[in-house]
């Protein structure tokens, strides 16, 4: 194995920020060489304290940076393109946060970049494929030991919406998660996708549909139901129950300390994605460095970004217009088969 991966990390707000501590302090094999942001300040805080750790307000100059073996995007959706085409063009190892680019065609843009150079290069971050109890549920049917599912039922929830955060984000920022986990649990394509809105909360900001009840239908005839409502108020919380024609199983239920105290009993609800999944989060790096190191890529793909936007496009088009929308998807490149 080569000695330590150098990452780049362009963007250092949340997500970046907890990705530099945890390459650099979390996953062994990687160093931080390279952080990026418009925001040069938030860039030096996200880097505090790491030796020989080269900052920049300009994403282009990070992955020229000495010592940069790959990429670790972090910006917002918007600037995911430029940086991953960038990437492809110096040959570069990426793990993009999800959305893989602002909508399908900039994705299917991404595809043909990425087969241009004739082998996998990035990895989309769907950190639910790295959490230890998606992948028993995954592990499990697979098994065929329930027989074959029949349908899915998904909730997820957050304590409250980011500033900016439009009706149409719920389907294309947050339930993006489910139209990974489902594919890659079934195995199988979304074909149709539908919307239903309940009363929005008073907990919502003003016009903000919150929540909403989305469905899709499979290629082989699966229903998934995805209970999505980010101002819940109370928690984070992420949950997905496969009925199968002999069993069903359920992820999600939090199994933290439970106390009992004064004739009751209660335990913690996470309050963010950073907590709830933050091994799944550990696991995916690792899993990346390790694998690049090696000089192989896996996890979800540049075509599974693509087909994620595509579906949150018909899901879209199915809130505005209350009509059930066909998912429309591109023919798969042989690089993804
Ligand atoms: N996997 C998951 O569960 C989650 C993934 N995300 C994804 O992570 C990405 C970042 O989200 P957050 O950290 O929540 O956003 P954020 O707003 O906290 O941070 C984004 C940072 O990127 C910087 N930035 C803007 N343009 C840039 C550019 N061209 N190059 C480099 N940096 C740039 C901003 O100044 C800001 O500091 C998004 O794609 C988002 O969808 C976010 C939350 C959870
Ligand atoms: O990816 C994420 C955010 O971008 C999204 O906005 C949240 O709803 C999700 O729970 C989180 O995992």
């Amino acid at each position: 194995m080569a000695e330590s991966l150098g990452v780049a990390v362009l963007g250092a707000g949340h997500m970046g920020a907890d990705h530099v501590r945890r390459l650099d302090r979390v996953i062994s094999g990687a160093r931080v060489a390279a952080v990026a942001d418009p925001d040069g300040e938030r860039a030096a805080a996200a880097v505090r304290g790491i030796d020989g750790c080269a900052v920049f307000t300009d994403a282009e100059a990070a992955l020229a940076a000495p010592g940069v073996d790959a990429v670790l995007i972090a910006s917002p959706g918007p600037a995911h393109e430029a940086a991953l085409t960038a990437a492809f063009s110096r040959g570069l190892p990426v793990l993009c946060e999800k959305p893989l680019a602002s909508d399908s065609a900039a994705g299917l843009r991404l595809v043909d970049a990425e087969c241009r150079v004739g082998r996998r290069l990035a990895q989309i971050g769907f950190m639910r494929r790295y959490d230890s109890e998606y992948r028993e549920l995954k592990a499990l049917l697979d098994s065929g030991r329930l027989g074959r599912p029949l349908m899915l039922h998904c909730t997820h929830r957050n304590v409250s919406s980011p500033p900016g955060f439009t009706s149409a984000m719920l389907v294309s920022s947050s339930v993006s998660h489910e139209i990974d986990a489902t594919r890659w649990l079934l195995g199988q394509e979304i074909t149709a996708v539908s919307v239903l809105r309940p009363r929005p909360s008073g907990g919502a900001p003003e016009g903000l549909k919150d929540p909403q009840l989305v469905l899709f239908e499979t290629a082989e005839g699966v229903v998934v139901d995805v209970e999505i409502f980010v101002n819940s108020g109370f928690g984070y919380q992420v949950r997905c129950e496969a009925v199968c024609e002999a069993g069903s199983a359920r992820v999600g239920d939090g199994h933290t300390m439970v106390v009992q105290s004064a004739g009751r009993a209660h335990e913690e609800v996470a309050q963010d994605y950073l907590v709830r999944f933050r091994d799944a989060y550990d696991r995916e790096v690792r899993e990346w460095v390790d694998a690049t190191r090696a000089g192989r890529v896996t996890g979800p793909s540049t075509w599974d970004g693509y087909a994620a936007s595509a579906v949150a496009e018909a899901g879209e088009r199915a809130l505005e217009s209350g009509e059930r929308v066909a998912v429309e998807l591109a023919p798969r490149p042989e690089l993804y088969a």
